[in-house]
């Protein structure tokens, strides 16, 4: 028996108020792979993830996580299942310093109960140690060593994208959405994200990255998914959507 992909989103349909914002989406995603979501303003991506990860309920469709179906479970429950996203506004605290937006992202997660944090028991100081180790793997991972403890309000907004996807990664999810990873950052920051991504997909990390800068997510996706008008179009690798004649056409607006 093949095991399921690590996501799996089935006919995933989503309307708001007579408009067909996502029209019955079907693909799957493998353990391990970067994928990137493109497509014109209004397509239909964000409602896509955000009904994969409990944000928005879908009115038709199933998301199985691993094979378990968490079609419109909440996102907290779709969090701790293993599936985290982040958002194109980054969310940090702006007066708590990298280090300690790291741990303050751990929490939720932390599952030993209010009883033993009360009570500062083993269990509760063994979640907090695993947590200071892994804020310091991922402090280094995305290079902001020199900033560890700073406010997070004295940060440039590239640098604010990268403490938020390291907030993503304390708990260890299976997979990771990133919702325009790149917007508003400049070029030496974008690369410096994307060799983030990768350095973290080496680990072992799973990506879906919703983003319009498209040579971003040509450089660092081996597939990718195109919506237009709330369907999925064409699904390929970054060669095949490149030439693609209905990519060119309604996503570019070029005639091949
Ligand atoms: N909460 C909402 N209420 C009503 N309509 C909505 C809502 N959210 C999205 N829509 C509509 O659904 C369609 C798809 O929007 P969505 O935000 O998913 O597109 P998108 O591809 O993410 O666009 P963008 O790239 O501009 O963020 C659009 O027509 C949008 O106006």
């Amino acid at each position: 028996m093949t095991a399921p992909p690590l996501l799996a989103v089935e006919g995933l349909t989503k309307n708001f108020a007579g408009l067909r914002a996502v029209d019955g989406v079907s693909f799957a995603i493998a353990d391990g792979t970067i994928t990137g979501i493109i497509g014109p303003n209004g397509s239909g991506k964000s409602t896509t993830i955000d009904c994969i990860s409990g944000f928005q309920r879908p009115d038709a469709g199933r998301v199985l996580l691993d094979g378990a179906d968490i079609t419109g479970r909440p996102a907290d429950a779709i969090a701790r299942a293993g599936l985290i996203r982040t958002f194109q506004a980054v969310r940090l605290y702006d007066q708590m310093s990298v280090r300690e937006n790291l741990l303050q992202a751990a929490r939720p997660f932390q599952q030993v109960g209010w009883v033993a944090d009360f009570l500062r028991t083993a269990a509760m100081r063994r979640a907090v140690d695993a947590a200071e180790a892994r804020a310091e793997e991922l402090i280094a991972m995305i290079g902001l060593e020199r900033y560890r403890d700073a406010p997070a309000v004295i940060l440039s907004y590239g640098q604010k994208k990268l403490v938020a996807l390291a907030a993503a990664l304390m708990p260890r999810p299976r997979l990771v959405v990133l919702d325009e990873p790149v917007a508003g950052v400049n070029p030496t920051r974008i690369r410096e994200i994307e060799e983030v991504i990768l350095r973290l997909h080496a680990a072992g990390e799973t990506f879906v990255i919703v983003e319009h800068n498209v040579e971003f997510i040509m450089r660092l996706c081996s597939r990718i998914l195109v919506f237009v008008q709330g369907a999925k179009t064409m699904e390929g690798d970054p060669a095949a959507v490149q030439s693609d004649e209905r990519v060119l056409e309604a996503y570019l607006g070029i005639r091949a």
